[in-house]
């Protein structure tokens, strides 16, 4: 059963195989063949993926007849590429041409065929078996073509074989299954069973012829494959010896790699040393060179030197002839002078005794006249005392008689005093006042000078009249008469203030005659004023006083009167706002209110006035660009203490300068009420000035003197006092213009110089 189903399975297949419907069997063969040549063509549809592969296009070209096609594709493909296959295998040969893969073909191929024309699977099974067996073998083989072919031939026949029984199968197996049919459907019609048979049998001899052209495309293609196993062989052990020579050219390459490496690391380190030794050579050769230029230079030196040195030798060959020629005459005169130094020395020992004689004598005579300095000294120091002792006595003598001459003098004197006419005064000779001057011989003589003014007018009838006004003072001096020289005159007035004797300096006079330039002066040491020089002298004596035992306390003040008031030029702020007011108490007249400013020493005098100047009114007016229009009292109070004679002493200095005596029409001032004020009031207070020196002057003892009719007369009341000494300046213009005001003012003065006030009186300390 099993058998008929085989055999039946076959022949249900066949007629799809080789349908009478399909006239051509080839190509329905060819069709269902497919997958024979298509695993035929599976190896040759590889070789096209080879450049060397023939082109699609001759493939298609290829016979109608499928064996005959497949035949010459085949053999074509290896005829026209014998060569094609080696490159191809050796560059896939594992995927291209499996050593077991023709077998596997083989075998599917014949499966198929076996399945398509078999009956039996297990035949066909074996056949397969043996197909893949034999397949193999060629693998093994290949270099036996001998055997390859015997190969080819047992192949062949195990396909005859395995055709061979199915046909034998077929032919047994249809008369039984023919029959079967045709005794199942009762026709026994032997006509279409034998047309059946034939036409099977024609089918059979064209399946056979079929599966012989199959055998031979087998065989071929076994060739083909054993050629192609053994150029695969071939090449794989090509392949296997060409790797081997690879890895061994890598080895050799990699070992020659690091040989190179090696070579060319020890090459960079020969290069780098070769370098540095390049370098250090380099310098090596330049510091010879360095050495080579400085030798050089050192042997040309030393050329100079050497030829120097021989220059010098010849020269000192030269001389050394000269000085052996001197030297010979010089010992002949050293033998000379050796003899004269043994007579010299002979005589210095000779010498030497006398001069120890000598020194002996020398020192007693030393010690006799350091007994005599000593002696001398002690008289000197007696002496000395002698002379000190005397020098005091003298200077109170001096003293005395200096108090006993100002008193003879008169407590009040009058000195006059021209000024020079000024640059833009002098400009027309008519200009300057006729004033004549008493001879200076004479005045030392008489202790009296002379000035005389001369006045010239014209009468009413036209007759010019010419009028002398003598006057006579205490001392006179004219326009070149400098400060330091009235100073000297004035200078012993005003030292008597250390002595304890009250002291008054006034200047008087009209505008610009010259007041403030007698009393202040100018700002430098020769112009310096009658103030500041007789402070510097009352310091400078004072110095000189503390060798006898004085000791001496100062203090300024410096007072204003204007207008009849009283202002105080050392307060403070810029204007004095207080009210003075002057008190006598116990017959001494003191301001209230008023700053009174120790001095140490004459520098803080020059700053005081200066501070004094600064606040002082002043006020332009017709005659004067600079014209004080008040009355300035600088006081000097002084103390001083004897400790080794126990005598004190108190009194002051008192140094005025009066405002302008002119007459009121005289001024200018009549158009300006202030002024006419200011005029009136210094008008008021010189007159009553006038008044007081009168009064002293009167002799009256005892009687009034109007002191209290201004404020100027009674400030200055000590000091005009009888008690006290009075220096009176009169200060004269030399203008012709100003001779009316001169006159007047030496008519005052000659009235203040007659005036006898009493007797000075030293003043004592309380
Ligand atoms: N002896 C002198 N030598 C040189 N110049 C003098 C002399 N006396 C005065 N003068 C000059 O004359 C001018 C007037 O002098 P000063 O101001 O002293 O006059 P005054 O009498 O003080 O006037 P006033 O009353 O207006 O203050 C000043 O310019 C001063 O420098």
């Amino acid at each position: 059963m099993a058998e008929d189903q085989e055999n039946i399975a076959p022949m249900s297949r066949l007629p799809r195989l080789a349908s009478p419907a399909k006239p051509s069997a080839i190509p329905t063969l060819s069709t269902g063949s497919a997958p024979l040549i298509g695993s035929s063509n599976a190896n040759k549809r590889k070789l096209p993926s080879s450049p060397l592969a023939p082109p699609p296009t001759k493939r298609s070209v290829s016979g109608s007849s499928l064996g005959s096609s497949t035949s010459a594709v085949g053999l074509r493909t290896s005829q026209r590429k014998p060569s094609g296959f080696v490159p191809t295998t050796t560059r896939k040969p594992s995927s291209t041409l499996p050593s077991s893969r023709p077998a596997s073909s083989l075998g599917t191929s014949t499966r198929r065929t076996g399945s398509t024309g078999s009956t039996g699977s297990a035949s066909t099974s074996t056949t397969a078996g043996t197909a893949r067996t034999r397949a193999a073998a060629p693998t093994t083989t290949a270099r036996r073509p001998p055997a390859a072919a015997s190969t080819n031939t047992r192949s062949a026949s195990a396909l005859g074989r395995s055709v061979g029984p199915t046909a034998r199968a077929t032919s047994r197996g249809v008369s039984p299954g023919l029959g079967a049919v045709a005794g199942r459907s009762g026709i026994g019609s032997g006509v279409a069973s034998a047309a059946q048979f034939k036409s099977h049998d024609g089918r059979l001899e064209n399946v056979e012829r079929m599966v012989g052209g199959f055998k031979e495309l087998i065989e071929r293609e076994q060739a083909k494959i054993s050629s192609l196993q053994m150029s695969q062989v071939d090449l794989q052990a090509l392949l296997q010896s060409t790797q081997n020579t690879e890895r061994e050219a890598r080895r050799d390459l990699s070992s020659a790699s690091e040989e190179l490496a090696a070579l060319r690391a020890a090459h960079a380190r020969e290069v780098d040393d070769f370098e540095r030794t390049i370098a250090r050579k380099d310098r090596e050769k330049r510091g010879m060179e360095d050495e080579l230029r400085d030798s050089r230079d050192e042997l040309s030196r030393e050329r100079e030197t050497i030829r120097q040195l021989k220059q010098s030798l010849a020269e000192q060959s030269t001389q050394h002839l000269t000085l052996s020629a001197q030297l010979q005459a010089s010992q002949t005169q050293l033998t000379l002078v050796q003899a004269e130094v043994e007579r010299a020395t002979l005589s210095v020992s000779s010498m030497k005794a006398e001069l120890a004689i000598g020194l002996e004598n020398a020192k007693k005579m030393e010690a006799i006249a350091e007994a005599k300095i000593k002696e001398a000294e002690k008289d000197r120091d007696v002496r000395l005392a002698e002379i000190e002792e005397e020098l005091r006595n003298a200077e109170t003598i001096r003293r005395k008689l200096h108090n006993q001459v100002q008193e003879l003098k008169g407590n009040i004197r009058v000195f006059a005093r021209v000024r020079p006419a000024l640059a833009h005064e002098s400009s027309s000779p008519d200009a300057l006042a006729e004033i004549a001057y008493g001879d200076e011989r004479t005045a030392q003589e008489t202790g009296q000078s002379q000035i005389v003014v001369t006045s010239r007018s014209e009468s009413a009838t036209g007759q010019s009249r010419e009028q002398e006004y003598p006057f006579t003072f205490d001392k006179i001096f004219n326009p070149s008469a400098g400060q330091q020289e009235v100073f000297e005159e004035i200078s012993m007035l005003a030292q008597s203030v250390l002595d304890g004797y009250n002291v008054c300096i006034f200047a008087y006079g009209q505008t610009g005659s010259g007041k403030s330039w007698t009393m202040e002066g100018g700002q430098d040491d020769v112009n310096a004023g009658m103030i500041p020089r007789a402070i510097n002298m009352i310091f400078s004596v004072s110095n000189g006083l503390k060798d006898r035992g004085w000791k001496y306390q100062m203090e300024g003040q410096f007072l204003e009167v204007y207008n009849e008031v009283i202002n105080d030029l050392l307060g403070n702020g810029q204007f004095d706002t207080k009210k003075h007011e002057i008190k006598t108490v116990d017959g001494k007249v003191s301001v209230t209110d008023v700053v009174s400013i120790p001095l140490n020493n004459p520098r803080q005098v020059s700053t005081l006035l200066e501070r004094a100047r600064s606040r002082r009114a002043v006020a332009a007016t017709l005659m004067n660009e600079r014209s004080s229009r008040s009355h300035s009292v600088f006081t000097l109070k002084v103390k001083g203490e004897n400790a080794s004679t126990n005598e004190k002493c108190e009194a002051m200095l008192n140094l005025v300068d009066l405002a302008g005596s002119e007459r009121l029409e005289k001024s200018g001032a009549g158009e300006n009420k202030d002024r006419m004020k200011e005029t009136i009031n210094i008008n008021k207070s010189l007159s009553a000035l006038a008044d007081v020196i009168g009064a002293l002057g009167s002799g009256k003892e005892g009687g009034h003197v109007p002191y209290r009719n201004s404020t100027l007369t009674r400030l200055l009341q000590t000091s005009l006092s009888g008690s006290s000494k009075t220096l009176m300046m009169c200060n004269l213009s030399p203008l012709s213009a100003h001779l009316g005001e001169t006159l007047c003012s030496l008519r005052f003065a000659t009235k203040v110089n007659s005036t006898v006030v009493g007797q000075v009186k030293k003043q004592a300390a309380r």
